[in-house]
């Protein structure tokens, strides 16, 4: 039976610490192992009704959290533990919206942290670099007129001058004279000095990494909270009493409950808040969420805590996509969430086998049942199967799951999503090596494409690499790989490492050469390879609406308010950008509200990568329409016979088959 011990609120002070009695999950008895999974599997099923927590299970909820009680005190001060792909963006957004809230973000790494201070940030996100400006180095006072643009020209700026008004003086906004922005002082910072900042903080979020466990007991598909615990340890020691412990990372169900914030006496709310944002287009998803889950106890602090919280999204999220649950509830449902996406996408895999065999043409099978708003038209994309550092890893953690809990059947079926994704991948390689009679001896192969999905240089669990790995088997000359938002330099390294023990790289004497020019990785090539789906790698025409019909179409003005909130300064910000290119190369700043960016050091690393050509951050350049390929140059520099292999759909074989290209596209019949 687990019986969990009742908490008692400490007598120290601090800025959330609660004066009732708590039955929230605090500390666990004796030594637990950190995985509340291998726990639930040595104590027999999950005993809820045996547990202090039974209440909070039988009272779950799913509520808007306007139902919250709203007498809720002011946070302040917001650290979020971990500054990777999650961390970073998740605290800029809070920062930006909220500027009154100290948000520091902090890492052991401090190669991170001091890319983060610099003009290089450490990851590619589209549109991430606006909102680290502005909310890192703070910003100058600046005006506009809060006026539409008229059509007849394309510079936001100076049409504000000369349009004419469609608000009339109905709205609070509309007054004589510009709209005047005041400056902003920075709020936001990132630190090395974790310990500090967890002591300073209202409200810990914990965004660290939650890998699969790649040895010991649950090898292969537990988490590995090696990392989720380290960080929760010295929360212990350090956090405030009272402050309120945010799981931002994914983590398996009931972690909360079993998560070691110990300090006697003091007691630590701890709230489930994960996260939803994809790569490529996490700034999207943060700004405008489709939920925010927030799972807390359903005790009176647990409550306040869970309101604390919601009241920092609520700067910018509508209340009623403020959702809250418990925190089981909430920790099952990130698993599931992306267990549910990856299946979909499996599923539509396994059709594109069969469209192969049969002569149905997968884009058209999911375009069909798509229309059905009972299955929409999301997630159906065949392809090389699902990569990057979430969908496998969660699924597996689902699997680990249910497999400890007994119910092996459970477990088999969501086993199966990641099977067929294997599958799926190491059919298109087979295919390759097939069309190309059986050997790879003496021939150049090229991959468009190295990173797990578009307009991200996130590489994690990359198809590419997997695909990559297979091909090296058949002792090709050249395996030539070109990645628009990777840095060569990084692919390089990550490849070398990856494939230790093997002469990979052609720098040291293997077969594989990262460029950083797609015509040159084509040239000479026996095949191409698709392997992400960035835009740039159509073979059709972008269709781009006229300038001025989208200029006229996203100008936000008017606004209503007299003080346009931070969403709407970014929205005419972006739309400034959008509609004067001049704007992007004068530094990408239309309403000359940015600081001067942090200068760097004489031997800043990141810089000698920029003169070499290199970009190492994503700002200015997001605004600019990417260019397509000319696959007209590329078909006429490949080997004979012209092979193209598509694995993202985004090829159009008849216009390629007329420049004499043949091309095998997942999921259409082709000639292997
Ligand atoms: N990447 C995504 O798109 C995404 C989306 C939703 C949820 N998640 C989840 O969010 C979590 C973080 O993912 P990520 O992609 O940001 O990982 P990441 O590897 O990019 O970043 C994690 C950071 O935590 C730091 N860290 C690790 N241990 C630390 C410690 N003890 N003290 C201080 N810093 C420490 C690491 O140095 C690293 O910079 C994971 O649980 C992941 O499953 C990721
Ligand atoms: O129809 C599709 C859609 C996606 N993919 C592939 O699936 C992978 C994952 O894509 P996506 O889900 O867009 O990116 P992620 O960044 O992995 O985001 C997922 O994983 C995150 C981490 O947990 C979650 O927060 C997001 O909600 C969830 O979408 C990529 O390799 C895509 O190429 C397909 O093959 N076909």
């Amino acid at each position: 039976m687990n019986q969990l011990p009742i908490s008692v609120i400490g007598s120290e002070e601090g800025a959330f610490q609660d004066n009732a009695l708590s039955t929230a999950p605090t500390t666990p008895e004796g030594s637990l192992t950190f995985s509340p999974v291998l726990r639930a599997a040595a104590d027999g099923p999950l005993d809820i009704e045996s547990t202090s927590l039974a209440a909070q299970a039988q009272s779950s909820r799913l509520m808007p959290s306007a139902l919250f009680n709203p007498s809720v005190r002011h946070v302040q001060n917001i650290c979020c533990v971990g500054a990777g792909y999650v961390g970073g963006p998740t605290a800029a957004v809070i920062a930006y919206q909220n500027p009154h809230i100290r948000v520091t973000i902090v890492d052991r790494d401090e190669r991170r942290i001091r890319r983060w201070n610099s003009k290089h940030l450490p990851i590619y996100e589209p549109g991430l670099g606006d909102i680290v400006r502005i909310a890192r180095d703070g910003s100058r006072e600046c005006s506009f007129l809060n006026e539409r643009s008229s059509l007849d020209t394309s510079d936001g700026l100076s049409d504000a001058t000369t349009s004419s008004s469609e608000c009339g003086s109905q709205c609070e906004g509309h007054h004589e004279g510009p709209t005047i922005i005041p400056a902003r002082q920075p709020n936001l910072f990132f630190s090395a000095d974790v310990a500090r900042c967890i002591r300073e903080a209202d409200i810990v979020l914990v965004a660290v990494n939650t890998p699969t466990k790649s040895k010991g007991m649950g090898a292969g598909s537990a988490t590995d909270m090696t990392a989720f615990e380290a960080v929760t340890g010295v929360v212990a020691q350090h956090a405030r009493p009272g402050a309120i412990i945010v799981e931002k990372s994914t983590v398996p169900c009931r972690t909360a409950q079993l998560m070691a914030i110990h300090r006697p006496g003091v007691h630590f709310e701890i709230l489930s808040n994960p996260e939803f944002l994809a790569a490529g287009t996490a700034m999207k998803d943060l700004m405008q969420p489709d939920r925010v889950l927030i799972g807390s106890s359903t005790t009176p602090s647990g409550r306040r805590a869970a309101e604390a919280l919601a009241s920092v999204y609520a700067a910018w999220v509508p209340r009623n996509r403020i959702i809250t649950t418990n925190v089981w509830s909430s920790e099952l449902s990130k698993l599931v969430a992306n267990s549910m996406l990856a299946q979909r996408i499996s599923s539509i895999n396994s059709i594109s086998a069969i469209c192969e065999k049969t002569g149905a043409d997968v884009d058209e099978v999911a375009a069909s049942i798509g229309c059905d708003p009972r299955i929409g038209e999301k997630f159906l994309k065949a392809g090389i199967g699902f990569g990057g550092s979430c969908f496998k890893k969660d699924i597996l953690s689902l699997v680990y799951l249910a497999e400890s809990l007994g119910l092996e059947e459970v477990g088999e079926y969501w086993r199966q999503v990641v099977k067929m994704n294997e599958y799926q991948r190491d059919r298109f390689s087979r295919r390759v090596i097939k069309c190309l009679n059986n050997t790879l001896v003496g021939k150049k192969i090229t991959l468009l494409g190295y990173a797990f999905k578009a307009n991200t240089s996130d590489t994690r669990e990359s198809p590419a690499l997997e695909i990559i790995k297979t091909l090296l088997e058949e002792g090709p000359r050249e395996i030539a790989i070109f990645d628009p938002c990777c840095n060569p330099v990084v692919v390089q390294d990550e490849i070398k490492s990856l494939l230790k023990g093997q002469v990979a790289l052609k720098s040291d004497g293997g077969p594989i050469a990262v460029y950083g020019s797609a015509y040159e990785a084509c040239a000479s090539a026996n095949a191409v390879l698709i392997t992400t789906e960035f835009d740039e790698f159509r073979n059709t025409p972008a269709t781009l609406p006229t300038l001025s019909k989208t200029a006229k179409h996203l100008d936000p003005r008017p606004f209503d308010r007299l003080e346009p909130s931070e969403t709407e300064i970014l929205s005419l910000h972006k739309f400034l950008l959008r509609s004067s290119p001049a704007t992007v190369h004068a530094g990408g700043d239309p309403l000359q509200r940015y600081m001067t960016e942090p200068a760097c050091a004489e031997d800043c690393p990141d810089c000698g990568l920029v003169k070499g050509g290199y970009s190492t951050a994503g700002n200015s350049d997001d605004y600019k329409p990417k260019e397509r390929l000319d696959w007209n140059k590329i078909s006429y520099h490949l080997a004979k016979p012209k092979w193209v292999f598509d694995g993202k759909g985004l090829i159009d074989p008849m216009v390629m088959s007329k420049l004499g290209v043949r091309v095998e596209s997942v999921g259409r019949q082709g000639r292997s």
